[in-house]
């Protein structure tokens, strides 16, 4: 969560003039309203259930740089769905940037707790061990600005693109 996949995948797929996709902005835009909404209204379930249809429409669509929810892996079906659809980065920093990150704006739905801090690392042990089965490669970010990031996430896609090449 908060690791820069919307605003880094939208410079890497602007590096390779793929288009690009959030499964965030398809799901506000399939249910017309916002993701806190969502959640503030229906509850994390629903929008699970959202976030793996509109994850599922994409099978099949080539040309593509897809940024995900930062939970969207914890169903397996949405990992398998991710392995058959391309190369899968995991976009990674060090545990206090990543919470620096997520916590500029102050609107991620699974942060609004009494304790946002212990909220986040919790959910990030969690789903480590997931991030990093469905992945292909990792790249670190803490150091990088979004334009080099994008450029990490390029050469590791074009490194083990060869999953893809039959
Ligand atoms: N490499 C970076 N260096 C500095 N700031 C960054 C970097 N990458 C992302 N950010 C900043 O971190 C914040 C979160 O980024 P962003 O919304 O792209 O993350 P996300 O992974 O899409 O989050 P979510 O999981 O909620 O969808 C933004 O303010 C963004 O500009
Ligand atoms: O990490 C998460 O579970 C989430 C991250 C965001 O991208 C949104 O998908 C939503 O706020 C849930
Ligand atoms: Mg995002």
């Amino acid at each position: 969560m908060g690791c820069g996949k919307s605003s880094v995948g939208r410079r890497l797929a602007g590096l390779t003039g793929h288009r690009f996709l959030d499964t965030d902005d398809l799901i506000a835009q399939a249910e017309g309203r916002s993701i806190p909404e969502i959640f503030a209204a229906e509850g994390e379930a629903y929008f699970r259930d959202v976030e793996h249809r509109v994850l599922s429409e994409q099978v099949g669509i080539c040309g593509l740089v897809l940024s995900t929810g930062g939970g969207l892996v914890l169903r397996p079906e949405n990992r398998e769905i991710l392995r058959r659809l391309g190369v899968v980065a995991w976009l990674d920093a060090d545990r206090e940037a990543l919470f620096e990150r997520a916590t500029r704006t102050g609107k991620r739905p699974l942060l609004q707790t009494d304790n946002p801090r212990e909220t986040f690392f919790r959910l990030l042990d969690e789903r480590l061990s997931v991030y990093q089965e469905v992945a292909d490669f990792r790249v670190d970010s803490t150091n990088l600005s979004h334009d080099e990031a994008a450029q990490s996430l390029l050469d590791g896609a074009l490194r083990e693109g060869r999953r893809f090449e039959y």
